[in-house]
């Protein structure tokens, strides 16, 4: 007699997983290979920045006292006295009516506390002498960037677990980070199970498939931010299949198998937990597609049974591999960013379990809609092309219109968010 599969709520699942879900190791990389990487520690200033007060400008430094009384009738005249470029400082004393010629960037001279602007003065040689006529007073730090005014030492510009943007690799080269500390990614071993399953590069022949969720699933993996290791597809033969993951486990932080998850013949996944003494989690979830996702542990290893069908498959590592990657990564919120948006057509389906639509999110006029991205069934490949997002679809209900609000999961986003949506 077939064991019945008593499904369990999204919710619940996700709670029951998380359990096993802990923060990773840490390693350094170099500052150019850190694109793409999470920040294993807070970013804090150490400095101020901009760590001088330096010119916004090129133009004049002065002592603003000396331009008071300056205006387009009474212009005060200025004896330039030295240049400075950025990178350079000027060690000179400016007095009264003195002006040092400064460049964007470079450091204000001590007695000084205003820039002019070139365009705004009148420059003319004298005796081998330069001088400039100011046509207007300027207050005390008139045109200058004041040190710290945009950080203070001290201040956390980037919490650990961030993803490293090009924002990111500006502050961390701005505070010297040549080596940078980041989350290390989980290896997670993919195997691909089915005798239908073709190599990619080999030509279709009757009743036969090309594997693609492997390398779908090699994708969303490094989406997550992990590292995927490859570890072949098999036939759906019991014997070798334990066999293959039983040895993979060695090698890999978690463990992603796809198909052989339901009840067929030849779907073994399940007397595999079994034989290697795993503990499962969860082997059926009220949601769809997915329904089949299997989660079990072993030695705190995950184990994770996605669908062979590719849209469940999809949908199954979104929801459930992704928040054990990221949290892995420090993430604190890793769970798929939930959002409001329009319904921009109609979906009438029933839905008996909660339903995950591939979806296109698009920004019309200010206003966040959402459509189907294709063909809706858990087989489906072609829906995958144009999906940003999973419209959410609460279980039990129907009758979705055009115009209506719905939930929606960003897949594309790298903030996330916490549990519960
Ligand atoms: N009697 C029942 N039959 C099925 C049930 C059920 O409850 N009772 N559940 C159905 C649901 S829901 C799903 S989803 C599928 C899940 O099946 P499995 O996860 O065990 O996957 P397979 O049977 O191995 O394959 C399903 C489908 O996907 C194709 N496939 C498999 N691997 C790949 C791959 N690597 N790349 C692309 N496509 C793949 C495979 O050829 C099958 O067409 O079970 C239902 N049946
Ligand atoms: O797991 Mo299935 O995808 O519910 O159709």
């Amino acid at each position: 007699m077939l064991e019945k599969r008593t499904p369990i709520s999204v919710g619940e699942a996700v709670c029951n997983l998380m359990k096993f879900a802990s923060p990773g190791l840490i390693e350094m990389v170099a500052l150019e290979l850190a694109h793409g990487r999470y920040l294993s520690e807070d970013l804090v200033a150490d400095q101020d920045i901009p760590s001088f007060d330096r010119s916004p400008y090129d133009g004049f430094a002065i002592r603003s006292e000396d331009a008071v009384q300056a205006t387009k009738d009474h212009p005060v005249t200025f004896e330039v006295i030295g240049k400075i470029g950025a990178g350079s400082v000027y060690s000179g004393k400016v007095g009264p009516f003195q002006a040092v010629r400064i460049m964007t960037g470079a450091e204000i001279p001590k007695n000084c506390d205003a820039v002019i602007m070139l365009e705004l003065t009148s420059q003319y040689e004298e005796n081998g002498q330069t001088y400039i006529d100011i046509k207007r007073s300027l207050k005390h730090g008139a045109n200058i960037s004041v040190q710290g005014e945009d950080a203070r030492k001290g201040m956390i510009l980037a919490k650990r677990g961030t993803y490293i943007h090009p924002g990111i690799m500006a502050l961390l080269a701005t505070f010297g980070y040549s080596q940078v500390p980041v989350a290390r990614k989980p290896v997670i071993g993919i195997i691909a199970t089915g005798s239908e399953l073709l190599d990619v590069k080999e030509p279709l022949v009757p009743g036969k498939i090309r594997n693609s969720n492997t390398y779908m699933i090699l994708s969303q993996i490094q989406r997550a931010g992990g590292e995927a290791k490859y570890l072949g597809k098999l036939s759906d033969d019991l014997e070798t299949c334990y066999s293959a993951v039983k040895a993979s486990l060695n090698q890999v932080d978690m463990l992603i198998t796809t198909g052989g998850v339901s009840v067929g013949d030849y779907d073994y996944l399940p007397a595999i937990y079994e034989k290697l003494g795993a503990t499962v989690l969860f082997n059926k979830v009220a949601m769809r597609p997915g329904s089949v996702t299997t989660v079990a542990h072993l030695d705190h290893k995950l184990l994770f049974g996605l669908s062979g069908n590719p849209s469940a498959c999809y949908v199954g590592f979104e929801l459930f591999v992704r928040p054990i990657v990221r949290t892995s990564l420090f993430n604190g919120k890793p769970h798929l960013k939930k959002e409001k948006a329009i319904l921009g057509e109609s979906f009438l389906k029933p839905n008996p379990f909660t339903r995950f639509v591939r979806a296109k999110l698009t920004y019309d006029e200010g206003k966040l809609m959402v459509s189907p991205s294709g063909f809706d069934k858990s087989s489906a490949v072609s829906s995958l092309a144009e999906a940003n997002a999973l419209i959410v679809l609460q279980g039990g209900t129907r009758g979705y219109d055009k115009g209506m609000y719905v939930d929606v999961l960003l897949l594309e986003d790298h903030q996330g968010s916490e549990w519960p949506w």
